[in-house]
């Protein structure tokens, strides 16, 4: 399996306002990027904060793109994937509908009735008590054959996808913008780290838009 988190940062390492909604941080090139990026992936996961906070659809948005897959013999779209404990995901949110399959993550705490709201619009799967186990999750997944995952956000799912060590690569877009606010979203929130950080290598620099793409490749994976 290959993890490669994918997200835009505004300067100061915000991914959102304190607000938690939406913001463009990436130009058209990036998301153009991001876009490609999704086509050359298995999956695309997010966490169900960002479910909540974006409602988004996860899907390749260039149609020349699914049909590059298609003739590579893959599924017109990537899968989606939603790690979501408690079975939060919205039966009306964009990401279950029928334009690709999804998967929600869940843990042993989530209800019954949210397990029966979410059967008939994805495949379920358990891992953890109170949490999702991100480390059995994926590892069901990839039994699923999917082995290139991409994951958009948002910053708690990304600290703890670190956390675990089952992060590969990170890209960030750093855009041409301060967001601030110390209840805003950055790119790993959760509990952080106080030793044993993680350690970065850096691949690539690049002038985007009015940005910079910076791509690190996590070390000892
Ligand atoms: N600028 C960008 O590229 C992106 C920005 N965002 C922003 O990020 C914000 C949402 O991020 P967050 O609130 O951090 O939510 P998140 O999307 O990281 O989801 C966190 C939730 O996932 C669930 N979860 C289950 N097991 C977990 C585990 N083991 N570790 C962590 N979470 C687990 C929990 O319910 C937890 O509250 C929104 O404001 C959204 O707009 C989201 C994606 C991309
Ligand atoms: N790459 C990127 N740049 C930004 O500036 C963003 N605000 C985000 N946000 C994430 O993009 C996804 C939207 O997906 P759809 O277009 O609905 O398919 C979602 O993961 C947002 O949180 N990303």
């Amino acid at each position: 399996m290959h993890v490669v988190v994918n997200a835009a940062a505004s300067a100061d390492g915000k991914l959102s306002s304190r607000r938690r909604e939406q913001i463009a941080i990436s130009g058209e090139a990036d998301f153009e990027r991001v876009d490609r990026l999704r086509a050359d992936s298995d999956a695309v996961v997010v966490g169900v904060g960002t479910v909540l906070a974006d409602d988004p659809h996860l899907t390749v948005k260039d149609e020349s793109l699914c049909e590059d897959r298609l003739e590579r013999g893959e599924s017109k779209q990537p899968a989606r994937v939603v790690v979501d404990s408690r079975g939060r995901t919205p039966t009306d949110a964009a990401v279950l509908d029928d334009a690709a399959a999804t998967y929600v993550c869940l843990s042993e705490a989530a209800s019954v009735d949210a397990r029966l709201a979410l059967t008939d619009r994805a495949e379920l799967v358990t891992a953890g008590d109170e949490r999702v186990d991100l480390l059995r999750a994926f590892a069901a997944l990839e039994e699923q054959g999917l082995e290139r995952l991409m994951v958009e956000g948002g910053g708690e799912l990304i600290f703890s996808l670190f956390e675990a060590g089952l992060v590969d690569e990170l890209r960030t877009f750093v855009g041409p913008t301060v967001i601030g606010g110390r209840d805003a979203p950055t790119l790993a929130d959760g509990e952080g780290f106080v030793e044993a950080f993680p350690s970065l290598s850096l691949e690539e620099v690049a002038r985007l838009d009015d940005g910079a793409l910076l791509i690190w490749r996590v070390e000892g994976r």
